[in-house]
């Protein structure tokens, strides 16, 4: 456990100035009527009351918070650090490797699916991608491996066409000269999707991730060909309890993001390396993504996926008749805040506007 140092700050009003991009993992805390210095990976030194702390972090790399007591009007700045002290997983040095273990038909009441599950050595996530059309195939499952047999490609799914009862054999027999290369095919929409246990399981509408998720299969069933690729970054990196914690913060009156930095995490931690990633395995090197996010697609490129068109998406409740009711209104905030300050590609309904 860390040493822990207060400043007492009197009133007890405190509000905190939050960084919007940077990554850092910070280990002040601003609690009640306390500011709360934690040392733990880093020594801090104050310069003065109305001064700056800096931090030095293990593996070198230091930081300059800037502190403002302010005692006649109660209020504490915070101005982020100039220097962020983490890295995201993407900017490390390690080579991502992804492999597609297994893959299996999935009928639905529209048609089939493939979902195709991935592991890489990165994480220990189960990143999976659904497979709409039967021309895109995963490079990494298609590839013998040593010593298998006919039953093993069967079992994990590198079989083409359907199976049958009692087939023996992962091909179908087709005779054709080579299958078309995906890419020789139109760029097909594809859904970079990151979990949210919350809005796909519980159907909350503190978010619009179910709705996107469900919207983006539709329409790329439509199409017939195309794939969604769905993460295991849930809360936007931060994981599934500190979610519910900034629930509760948005409970008390913070946003999305300022909940994120109370709990010392940046605003959006997740990375799309593993993505690129799969596409690159599934042969799609050009795409049409669906998504309002311009960090997503900036990653995506610079993991050497041309994005050749974005596809918009507009919550069905901004679409037409915006209502404000009270749960509307919870969405809404979310969505307000991503366009706000996540630089979200949407148009607010002037009915939001202040
Ligand atoms: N930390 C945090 N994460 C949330 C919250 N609500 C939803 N999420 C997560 O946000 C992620 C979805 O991110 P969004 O910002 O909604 O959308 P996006 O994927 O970045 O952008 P689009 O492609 O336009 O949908 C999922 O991982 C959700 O679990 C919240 O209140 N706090």
């Amino acid at each position: 456990m860390g040493h822990q140092k207060t400043i007492f700050v009197q009133p007890a009003e405190v509000t905190t100035t939050l960084p919007l991009t940077s990554n850092v993992q910070s280990t002040t805390k601003v609690i009640s009527k306390q500011l709360t210095l934690s040392k733990t990976n880093h020594t801090t030194k104050r310069s003065a009351t109305n001064g700056s702390i800096k931090k030095t972090f293990t593996n070198g790399l230091t930081t300059n918070h800037h502190i403002r007591l302010s005692h006649r009007n109660s209020e504490v700045h915070i101005t982020p650090p100039t220097t962020p002290p983490t890295t995201r997983y993407s900017d490390t040095k390690i080579p991502l490797i992804v492999e597609c273990q297994v893959r299996a038909r999935i009928p639905t009441a529209t048609g089939d699916m493939f979902l195709h599950l991935y592991k890489n050595n990165r994480d220990n996530k189960e990143h999976l991608a659904v497979v709409f059309g039967e021309d895109i195939r995963s490079t990494s499952l298609d590839t013998s491996r040593p010593g298998e047999v006919e039953m093993d490609r069967i079992l994990r799914g590198a079989y083409t066409g359907k199976l049958k009862p009692g087939q023996t054999s992962s091909s179908d027999g087709f005779k054709g000269t080579t299958m078309i290369s995906s890419d020789k095919l139109p760029p097909p929409l594809v859904r970079i999707h990151s979990e949210c246990f919350t809005g796909e399981i519980v159907q909350s509408v503190r978010c619009d991730c179910g709705e996107q998720l469900k919207e983006a299969m539709k329409l790329i069933q439509s199409e017939g060909r195309g794939v969604v690729i769905y993460l295991r970054q849930e809360g936007r990196g931060i994981g599934l309890a500190d979610k519910l914690r900034a629930y509760n913060l948005q409970d008390l009156g913070h946003d999305t993001v300022s909940a994120n930095v109370f709990l010392h995490h940046p605003p959006d931690l997740r990375t799309y390396d593993i993505a690129t990633q799969i596409l690159a395995d599934l042969r799609l090197s050009n795409i049409r993504l669906l998504t309002n996010n311009p960090d997503k697609i900036e990653q995506v490129e610079n993991g050497g996926i041309k994005v050749v068109e974005r596809v918009p998406m507009v919550p069905s409740a901004w679409k037409v008749n915006h209502d404000s009711n009270h749960i509307i209104n919870e969405l809404d905030q979310y969505l307000k805040v991503k366009v706000e300050r996540m630089r979200h590609l949407l148009n607010v309904p002037e009915t939001l506007l202040n």
